[in-house]
C-alpha cells in the first residue's frame, strides 16, 4: 500500500449533506407558501387597528424572524466538513518546527481559582513540543500578588512534573485531571519505579497546593485583585539554564513569563481584548513566536500532541498562506449526561462550526486556538503595508516594531531576557501605550465588540482570511462549564447582548460583511450567529400571542379545515426533523435532542430575549455599560449535584424569572380557556392551532416542574 505523506484530510459526510440540501430545497418553499399566507391575509382585515389584526401583525412578525434566522442558518448546513490530522507526517525536524507562545488569561481569583490557573499554566509547559520553541505567559488582568507566587511555585512543581510526565509518556498533563479520574488511563501502572514515583509526585503536587492556598489564607500575600495599579512583568524561568541542557533532556522547561499590564479607574482597559493586545506586545519582544496558543484559565491542555496536531495545518503548503487560526472545540468536563441546561452548547461545537469550516472556517471561539500572529496585523496576500507607517499602528517602541519584521521568532544569543526587554515589556503594557495608535481597532483583538475573540476572528474572515476546525476523539482543551440556570443565563446574555450590538453596528454582517472578502455562506453563518436574537423574539411572540387570542378570543391560526392547517402542521414537522436531524446523529438519543430543545426554548424566552432586549435598548438610549460578567469556575458542590441530576436550579436568576413565569402563566392560563370554550361550544375547528402551540408551552412547564418538584422531595 502506498504511503500517503498528507498532513491533513478534509470530508465532506455522505449522505447526511445531501439530505440537507434536499430538505433545504423542502423546506424553502414551506417557508415561502408561509410568508405568502400572512401577507396576503393582511389585507383581509377589515379595520386594520383592531386587536385582531394587530395579533396577526405580531405572529407574522415572529413568523418572520424564525424563517429569517432558518435562512440565515442554511449556511452551516451547505458544506458541513470533518478533518483529521496526521501529525506523524512532519517530516521536518523538531528544531524546525516554528515556535509557539502560549497565553494564558485570568482576571479575578475569586472566581477563578488561582490553583486551577496555575494547572493550565502547568499542562500548557508540559505541551510535547520541543520547549525552546515554546514559551508560556500568564496574563493576570487582576494584577493579584498571589498569582505571581503561585506561579513561580507552580514553575518549582513543573520541574518535577515535566521529566515525570516524559519519562512516562502520560497523556493528562494537566496534575489536578492526572489526579481526577479523568487520569485514569494513565494511573495504570507502568513499571515498578512508577508507583513510587506517582506517589512522590502526588506529595508534591499537594504541598504545591497547600503553599499556594496558605500563603492566601494566611493573609500573607494578597490574594485580592489589585484594580488599579501599574505593569508588572517578571520572567519565572528564562532561557539561559535551559540552553545548557542537551536537546534531549527530560527536564527541559519553556519560557515562563507572568505578565499584569497597566489598569486605572479612569481609563478604559477593554476586558481580555485589552489584556491580549498588551500580551501580544509584551511577548512581541520577549518571545515572538509567529504562532500562538490562547487558553483561558479553565482551559487546561489535555492532549500533549494538540500543538503537533495544529502545525499540521499551519505547516500545510496548500492551506498555510491564508490560514489565520486553527480552532479545537470547547468540551467541558463536567457536563452531565442530560445535561438539562445544554451548557455543552452542541449546536456551535458539533454543528455550526463544522459547517462553517467547508466554507471560509469557524469562528474563533475565544480559547483552545492557534492563532498567526500575523493575522492580527495584516491581511492575507497584501504585503505586509503597516510597515510603511509602523509608529502609527503600533505604537513607539522601537523594540516592538523591530520585531514585526523578524520571520520566525526572536533568538537571541544570550539567552537571557534582559533588563531593558523587561523594562520595555512594562511600558509596552501601559494604559497610554495605545493612545492614538490602532490597537483594538485595525491591529489586534477588535475593541468593538464585549465578545472579542468572536468578533475579531469575524473581522479576520472579513479580511479574507481563513480558519479550520479540528475535533479530534480525545479532547486537546478541556474547560469548565457553569452547571446552575444562573450562571448558564448570565454568559448567555453577556453573548447574545455582545453579538446583538454588534450586528447593530455598522461592522455587521449585512452591509459590512458582504461587501467584504468574506464569502456569502459565510455571512450567513455570521449573520445566524450575530442575529441570533431573532429566535427569541419568534420565542416570545409564540410564547404569547396564541394563548393572549385563547383569552380573548381571536383566531391566529387557519381553521382545521383549511389546507392552510396542513401547511402549518408539515412545516412544524420540518423545522422539528431538521433539528433532530442535526442533534441525535452525534451520539444522542430523543431524550438528549429533547433536553436541548426544551433548553433552548426557555433560554429563547429568558436569557437570549433579555440579552438581545438589552442590546437594542442601549443602542437606542446611547448606555453602553462597560461592566462585563466573569464567568464562575469555581463550581458549587451543591449546585454540580442538583446539575448531575438533571434537576433544575433557578437560584439567583433574578429578573429572568419574569418572562419565566409570566410566560408560564399566561399559557396556562389560554389553555384552560380555550380548552373550556371548546368543551362548551364543541367546535375547536378555529382555536385548534391556538391549543395546540399553547399546549406544547404547558408541556415544556409541566417537565420543568416535574424535574424541581421530584428534587425538593429526595433532598
Ligand atoms: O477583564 C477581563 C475579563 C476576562 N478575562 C479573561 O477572559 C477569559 C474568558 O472570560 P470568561 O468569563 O470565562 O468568559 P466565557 O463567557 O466563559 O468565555 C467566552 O466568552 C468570552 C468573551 O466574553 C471570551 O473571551 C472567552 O474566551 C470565551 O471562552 C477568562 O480566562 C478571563 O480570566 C480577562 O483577562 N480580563
Ligand atoms: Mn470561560
Amino acid at each position: 500500500m502506498k504511503k500517503t505523506m498528507e498532513l491533513n484530510k478534509s470530508t465532506v459526510p455522505q449522505p447526511i449533506t445531501t439530505i440537507y440540501r434536499l430538505h433545504m430545497f423542502i423546506h424553502s418553499i414551506i417557508m415561502v407558501a408561509l410568508i405568502y399566507y400572512r401577507v396576503s391575509n393582511l389585507f383581509k382585515f377589515e379595520n386594520i387597528l383592531s386587536l385582531q389584526a394587530l395579533a396577526w401583525v405580531l405572529i407574522t412578525f415572529g413568523e418572520f424572524s424564525f424563517i429569517l434566522k432558518w435562512f440565515f442558518g442554511q449556511g452551516t448546513r451547505w458544506r458541513p466538513v470533518e478533518r483529521d490530522v496526521f501529525p506523524e507526517n512532519i517530516t521536518c525536524k523538531d528544531s524546525d518546527l516554528p515556535p509557539i507562545d502560549v497565553m494564558v488569561f485570568t482576571a479575578n481569583p475569586k472566581k477563578e481559582p488561582i490553583v486551577d490557573v496555575m494547572n493550565t499554566v502547568i499542562s500548557a509547559m508540559a505541551l510535547d513540543y520541543p520547549t525552546d520553541k515554546l514559551a508560556v505567559y500568564l496574563a493576570d488582568d487582576g494584577g493579584c500578588p498571589l498569582s505571581l507566587y503561585a506561579m513561580e511555585e507552580a514553575c518549582v512543581f513543573a520541574k518535577l512534573w515535566l521529566p515525570f510526565c516524559r519519562k512516562y509518556g502520560i497523556k493528562t498533563r494537566c496534575p489536578k485531571a492526572f489526579f481526577s479520574p479523568l487520569g485514569d488511563d494513565d494511573r495504570v501502572l507502568k513499571n515498578d519505579d512508577f508507583d513510587a514515583e506517582m506517589k512522590e509526585i502526588k506529595l508534591k503536587y499537594e504541598e504545591f497546593q497547600q503553599n499556594v492556598e496558605r500563603a492566601g489564607e494566611s493573609g500573607k500575600i494578597n490574594g485580592n485583585v489589585v484594580p488599579d495599579r501599574a505593569s508588572f512583568i517578571k520572567v519565572i524561568n528564562d532561557r539561559k539554564t535551559e540552553s545548557e541542557k542537551s536537546a534531549d533532556d527530560l527536564t527541559k522547561m519553556p519560557l515562563l513569563v507572568y505578565v499584569s499590564r497597566e489598569r486605572r479607574f479612569n481609563r478604559l482597559h477593554h476586558f481580555k481584548g485589552g489584556s491580549a493586545n498588551a500580551l501580544l506586545r509584551v511577548s512581541g519582544i520577549m518571545s515572538n513566536a509567529p504562532y500562538i496558543l490562547v487558553l483561558d484559565c479553565d482551559f487546561f491542555c489535555h492532549d500533549p500532541i494538540a500543538a503537533r496536531k495544529a502545525m499540521c495545518f499551519h505547516l500545510d503548503p496548500k492551506l498555510s498562506s491564508d490560514l489565520a487560526y486553527v480552532q479545537f472545540p470547547q468540551v467541558f468536563y463536567n457536563v452531565s449526561k442530560s445535561d438539562i441546561y445544554d451548557v455543552k452548547i452542541r449546536q456551535a461545537y458539533k454543528t455550526i462550526w463544522h459547517g462553517m469550516d467547508g466554507i471560509q472556517g469557524p469562528v474563533l471561539s475565544g480559547t483552545g486556538y492557534f492563532l498567526k500572529r500575523k493575522a492580527l496585523y495584516t491581511s492575507p496576500g497584501v504585503k505586509e503595508e503597516y510597515l510603511s507607517s509602523p509608529e502609527k499602528h503600533f505604537g513607539r517602541s522601537k523594540k516592538f516594531l523591530a520585531s514585526l519584521e523578524e520571520k520566525n521568532g526572536y533568538v537571541k544569543a544570550e539567552k537571557v531576557i534582559s533588563e531593558d526587554i523587561v523594562e520595555e515589556a512594562k511600558t509596552l503594557a501601559t494604559c497610554a501605550y495605545e493612545d492614538g495608535t490602532h490597537w483594538g481597532q485595525e491591529i489586534g483583538y477588535s475593541y468593538d465588540c464585549h465578545l472579542e475573540s468572536t468578533f475579531t476572528g469575524y473581522l479576520l474572515h472579513c479580511k479574507g482570511w481563513r480558519s479550520t476546525y479540528l475535533y479530534p476523539d480525545r479532547p486537546s482543551f478541556l474547560g469548565c462549564a457553569p452547571v446552575d440556570m444562573q450562571g448558564f443565563s448570565s454568559q448567555l446574555i453577556k453573548w447574545v447582548a455582545a453579538l446583538t450590538q454588534a450586528g447593530l453596528s455598522h461592522l455587521n454582517p449585512i452591509t459590512y460583511g458582504l461587501r467584504s472578502r468574506m464569502k456569502t455562506l459565510q455571512c450567513m453563518c455570521y449573520a445566524y450567529l450575530i442575529y441570533f436574537t431573532l429566535y427569541s423574539w419568534g420565542m416570545v411572540l409564540y410564547a404569547s400571542i396564541p394563548s393572549i387570542g385563547l383569552l380573548f378570543g381571536f383566531q391566529v391560526y387557519p381553521e382545521v379545515h383549511d389546507p392552510w392547517f396542513a401547511v402549518y402542521v408539515i412545516a412544524f414537522i420540518s423545522t422539528i426533523l431538521e433539528n433532530m436531524s442535526e442533534s441525535i446523529p452525534e451520539g444522542g438519543s430523543v431524550k438528549s435532542w429533547w433536553m436541548e430543545y426544551r433548553a433552548l426554548m426557555m433560554m429563547g424566552v429568558s436569557a437570549i430575549w433579555l440579552g438581545g432586549l438589552k442590546a437594542i435598548l442601549d443602542k437606542i438610549i446611547g448606555t453602553e455599560g462597560e461592566k462585563l460578567y466573569l464567568s464562575d469556575k469555581a463550581i458549587d458542590k451543591e449546585k454540580l449535584k442538583k446539575y448531575e441530576k438533571g434537576k433544575f436550579d433557578f437560584q439567583g436568576i433574578g429578573i429572568l424569572a419574569v418572562p419565566l413565569i409570566a410566560f408560564s402563566l399566561l399559557n396556562l392560563v389560554g389553555f384552560i380557556v380555550g380548552a373550556n370554550h371548546v368543551f362548551i361550544t364543541m367546535n375547536y375547528a378555529g382555536v385548534l392551532g391556538q391549543l395546540l402551540v399553547s399546549s406544547f408551552f404547558v408541556f415544556v412547564v409541566v417537565t420543568v416542574v416535574i424535574d424541581v418538584v421530584s428534587f425538593l422531595k429526595v433532598s
